[in-house]
């Protein structure tokens, strides 16, 4: 296998170009394409399909088979938040928010 090291947030930053510029394309040529021109509602039950996949893969304990299907949740993800219109910077400037901060102090401090 060849070897292969990235950040994981470089990888995404370079998905969701791709999944900008596919915004435009044809269903027929491109599948993220054809998930967003279904909207916000066919890209949820696609996510909603692969991360229950996952969990399933994750008891399974194959750790190949659980990377791949990380893989197919997180391009999921991506294509949702597009077509959700949510940028991935604005998720990023939350998760930087509560860097730090205790989960349990973050949800008491939810209004
Ligand atoms: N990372 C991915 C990626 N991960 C998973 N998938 C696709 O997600 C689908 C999920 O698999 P399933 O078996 O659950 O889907 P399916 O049953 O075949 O499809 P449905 O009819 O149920 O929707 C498969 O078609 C995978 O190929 C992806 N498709 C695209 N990308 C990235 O997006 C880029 C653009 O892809 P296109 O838009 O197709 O050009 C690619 O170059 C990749 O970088």
């Amino acid at each position: 296998m060849t070897q292969y090291k990235e950040q994981l947030g470089t990888t995404l930053d370079r998905l969701a170009e791709t999944i900008d510029v596919r915004k435009g394309a044809a269903p027929e040529s491109s599948y993220t394409a054809s998930l967003l021109t279904g909207g916000a509602q066919k890209c949820a039950k696609k996510f909603g399909e692969e991360s229950f996949e996952f969990a399933l893969a994750a008891v399974t304990g194959d750790k190949q088979h659980i990377a791949e299907e990380a893989a197919d949740v997180l391009y999921h993800f991506m294509v949702l938040l597009s077509a959700s219109g949510v940028s991935t910077d604005k998720v990023s400037k939350i998760l930087a928010h509560r860097e730090g901060m205790s989960g349990h102090e973050e949800k008491s401090s939810r209004t």
